[in-house]
């Protein structure tokens, strides 16, 4: 603890009023930082605890603390006691009379506006708001003559004549007056938790509130309630049990120690004591005899942080208006004449009492001090941040022409960053960049088309159809291929629309990434951002088109080329011997049958069907797979489908279904050449045939062949479908990547190049000076930069405030550090020097680099993500006045005479 830098109070003479002033130690260090907080706009600095008097009744505690805060202004008197508790704020206010004299005033919450510079006045306000100390009967007081007159008037009248109407009214009045005025003061109550507040503004004091409250009294006197003890230590509790409450327990000498209310109390609102400081008050009116060296020396009740015994002002001095300057005066005198108090002058004084509190109150500055520079220096960081992102008003082409070049290479290489997931801003919260994209590959994209069920959409009767539309006009001799790939192409279509609408998907998120990249750096110039929001939104779409035109081309190539030789692909042995085991018991039938009748030379040896030979018999991973036991080219050439006249082996005979239609067929052959005999013979009429309907669906009845046959299909179909899904899902990811996102990546920079510094030949009569990137000559127009980096007004305004906001915050780091505490434990890290803008420089933190484009050094100037050499570029980013120097050191010999930038 400093003990050196607590004023030695007690000891001083007649100074005592102002060396006594609590808190006076502290005032300097607090009010200082009051003052750099006062800058900053912040009203808090550090929160000191607040001080809270407790005790019995008239032990004298609005007496303590009138001569801590040194000021009379409290109603005192054996007559009259606190009411409601007083919350005085001591508020710390500059001087600011020309003169140099203190201009210290009161103020009432509940008289707005009013200020009390008379300090006797407040006292009076105090007093007249009867709510701090009254009389206990003084409500009715007030109140009594008017009604008892009131009351007088109406006997008078009422024996006299006959009751008039206006007196009962003004009867009335009166009691609402009454009421009223019990209603403030707690009506019977006698005490009420509604507090006064009183705000004194004084160069002198300290931020700190006090509270005085009721005391603590036992026996209910007047129209008190019964329960008034308990209602006033639950009150005195809600202020004593906040830890931040100091505890001033107040028991008077002359009373029983081991009684004392206030100790009590405080023992149950802070058991370990470390927030007690116990006073011991009337030393000057114990018995003849008697001291108060025990309860002063803590051998009654010991407390932690120990006792202090003080003489106030009694009620005689009040009555002859003794100053509180003249009673300190008194006080020291009377311990001085008391040699039993001689070795206890620590603990004897109001001044002792101030420096107690001082001293707690200093450790609390250097508890809360860590703390408080942690605060700053978090906020030094972000409004350093803050005010670097706004930039430096950069005036010259040169240092406009780096500026603007920085920024599209900051924002390119954020948004490469965002995309890789590099970015230091990432959030922790939510996916974002790159996440999200895979996000959407794989979550969105890809689980949907598993989720898809190539033969949803396809009944029975479909596959039914398409079989017998594929075998045109002839009879199915075998599961056609043709079908298949109708169907699988119809599938497969099906991928284009979610594989496009997934390009859409990462095009939007290409786009958001680029909303969010440099948000604060670039709302310096909304002109810029609309034109790179253009930019890169007009880039974006075009890298959008390859990669929708590649999406394409995918889906086709997998229309276009049904690969039944696929590695993966099921193969038609398998699906037929799958679809046959789904349906052994009635398959099983047909085939014998089939395999009878025997016609295996009359195989057809057409493309369709060695088509379907390579679909349903091909060998999968140079198995065959086994009908029945045997390789299906054994089934095939064994067991040929035979009860049609023109297939004699293949899928039908794996089949060995009956083609109904080819049982119809023969029976119409048949007749054919049978029936016009008969007719002759029997020379009937001729025979019509019916109309064929308009709309032609398949017969209802499944054949089991056909059954086998869709089931067949449907698992060829899957089996398929499955390859193909498994291609889109790899590609079309890998098509967006290249085309859109990566190539947006790696290009997005020489875009923003060529399209905001117009690169372009055509424009070489309206330009003013060239600009050289990567050895590149580029022609700029003159008013280019200006238009790009115009800055709102509101900006400028910003930079102005953060850049006082900073300053102050470096200031008050400063003072935190030089305050005279021991508390050095704030970290550290930040050295304060002042760099050529007058500004002081903090080291490790942001600066304004980013934008640094004065004085042409070569960190400002940005640099390609592609190139990062020219980075390193020593060109100084000054207009180049002279013409030699463009043409010289071997670079691009320039036409015309304009300056040229080196970018
Ligand atoms: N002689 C003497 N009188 C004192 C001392 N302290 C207080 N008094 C007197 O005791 C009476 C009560 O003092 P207050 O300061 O009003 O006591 P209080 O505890 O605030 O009273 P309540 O708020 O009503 O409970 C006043 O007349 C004071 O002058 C003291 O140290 N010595």
């Amino acid at each position: 603890m400093a003990e050196e830098q607590v004023p030695a109070a007690a000891s001083s003479n007649g100074s005592a009023a102002s060396g006594t002033a609590l808190g006076h130690s502290v005032i300097p260090i607090v009010n200082k930082l009051q003052d750099i907080f006062a800058q900053l706009g912040s009203q808090s600095t550090i929160e000191l605890p607040q001080v809270a008097v407790v005790g019995s009744q008239s032990s004298g505690k609005s007496s303590v603390l009138e001569a801590l805060v040194g000021r009379d202004f409290l109603p005192r008197g054996s007559d009259i006691c606190t009411r409601r508790p007083l919350v005085l704020q001591l508020v710390y206010k500059k001087k600011n009379k020309p003169d140099g004299t203190d201009e210290e005033w009161g103020e009432f919450l509940h008289l707005p506006g009013k200020k009390f510079f008379d300090f006797n006045e407040i006292r009076r306000e105090i007093q007249l708001s009867k709510a701090h100390k009254v009389l206990w009967a003084e409500p009715f007081h007030e109140a009594r003559p008017a009604f008892l007159f009131c009351t007088y008037l109406e006997a008078i009248v009422c024996l006299t004549l006959r009751p008039i109407t206006p007196l009962p009214l003004l009867r009335f009045a009166l009691l609402t007056t009454m009421a009223e005025t019990e209603r403030e003061a707690g009506g019977n109550k006698g005490v009420t938790d509604k507090q006064i507040r009183l705000k004194i503004f004084s160069p002198n004091v300290l931020d700190i509130t006090l509270v005085d409250l009721p005391g603590l009294t036992k026996v209910p006197v007047g129209d008190q309630p019964s329960d008034i003890e308990a209602r006033i230590r639950t009150m005195i509790m809600s202020y004593i049990k906040l830890p931040s409450c100091l505890i001033l327990a107040v028991t008077p000498a002359n009373s029983d120690l081991a009684n004392s209310d206030a100790l009590q109390m405080a023992g149950i609102a802070d058991p370990d004591g470390y927030r007690t400081i116990g006073v011991i008050t009337k030393l000057d009116i114990m018995d003849r005899g008697t001291d108060a060296r025990n309860f002063l020396l803590g051998k009654v009740i010991p407390l932690r942080l120990g006792y202090v015994g003080v003489v106030n002002r009694s009620q005689e001095d009040i009555l002859m208006n003794r100053s509180i300057k003249d009673a300190l005066v008194a006080e020291e005198k009377f311990f001085r004449s008391r040699p039993v108090y001689n070795d206890l002058a620590e603990r004897c004084g109001v001044p002792q009492l101030a420096k107690k509190l001082n001293q707690i109150l200093v450790q609390h500055i250097k508890t809360v001090l860590p703390g408080l520079k942690s605060r700053i220096s978090a906020a030094l960081v972000s409004v350093a941040k803050e005010h670097a992102s706004y930039g430096e008003i950069t005036e010259s082409k040169a240092g406009q022409g780096a500026l603007l070049l920085n920024i599209l290479s900051k924002f390119s290489e954020a948004f490469s960053s965002m995309i890789e997931g590099k970015n230091e801003e990432m959030s922790t919260s939510e996916l974002s960049g790159g996440a999200r994209i895979h996000y959407i590959f794989q979550d969105i994209f890809v689980k949907s088309l598993e989720d898809v069920d190539p033969c949803e959409d396809l009944t029975d009767d479909d596959i039914r159809t398409a079989i017998q539309n594929a075998t045109g006009p002839k009879s199915a001799l075998f599961v056609p291929e043709v079908p298949f790939e109708v169907l699988i192409r119809r599938q497969i279509a099906r991928l284009l629309d979610p594989s496009l609408q997934c390009a859409r998907f990462i095009y939007d998120e290409l786009i958001k990434m680029s909303h969010r990249c440099m948000v604060n750096e670039l709302q310096r110039f909304p002109v810029l951002r609309k034109r790179m929001d253009e930019v890169i939104g007009n880039f974006l779409r075009e890298g959008l088109e390859p990669s929708e035109t590649m999406i394409g081309h995918i889906v086709e190539m997998e229309m276009d080329y049904i690969n039944t030789s696929h590695p993966n692909f099921l193969g038609g042995s398998k699906a037929v011997e799958m679809a046959l085991q789904q349906k052994p018991s009635r398959i099983s039938a047909p085939i014998s049958r089939q395999k009878d009748s025997g016609d295996s030379d009359k195989a057809p040896n057409s493309e369709r069907s060695l088509k379907s030979r390579a679909i349903l018999a091909r060998q999968v991973n140079g198995i065959v797979p086994e009908q029945g036991g045997r390789p299906v080219a054994d089934v095939e050439k064994t067991a040929p489908a035979v009860n049609n006249a023109g297939s004699t082996w293949g899928i039908s005979s794996i089949f060995g279904g009956h083609d109904h239609r080819t049982s119809m067929k023969e029976n119409f052959t048949s007749k054919l050449f049978s029936e016009p005999v008969q007719s002759i013979e029997q020379g009937v009429s001729m025979i019509h045939l019916r109309e064929p309907p308009s709309v032609l669906r398949p017969s209802e009845t499944h054949s089991d062949q056909e059954a086998t046959e869709i089931i067949t299909t449907k698992l060829l179909l899957r089996s398929y479908y499955d390859i193909v899904r498994k291609n889109i899902e790899d590609f079309v990811p890998k098509a967006i990547m290249h085309f859109l996102v990566n190539h947006t990546k790696r290009e997005l920079h020489n875009v923003f190049i060529k399209r905001l510094y117009r690169v372009s030949i055509s424009h070489c009569f309206c330009t003013n000076f060239y600009v050289r990137h990567n050895a590149t000559f580029f022609f700029v127009r003159d008013n280019l930069f200006e238009e790009m980096l115009q800055e709102p007004d509101e900006v400028a305004t910003k930079r102005k405030r953060t850049r006082e906001t900073l300053r102050v915050l470096q200031q008050a780091f400063r003072t935190l550090d030089e305050l005279p505490l021991e508390a050095e434990t704030v970290e550290r890290g930040y050295s304060l020097s002042t760099d050529p803008t007058g500004l002081p420089k903090i080291h490790g933190l942001p600066t304004s680099s980013l934008y640094n484009t004065s004085g042409g050094s070569t960190d400002s100037f940005g640099a390609s993500p592609k190139n990062p050499k020219s980075r390193k570029s020593s060109n100084s980013g000054e207009l180049h006045s002279s013409y030699a120097d463009y043409n010289g050191g071997g670079r691009n010999s320039m036409p015309g005479f304009y300056p040229t930038i080196d970018i």
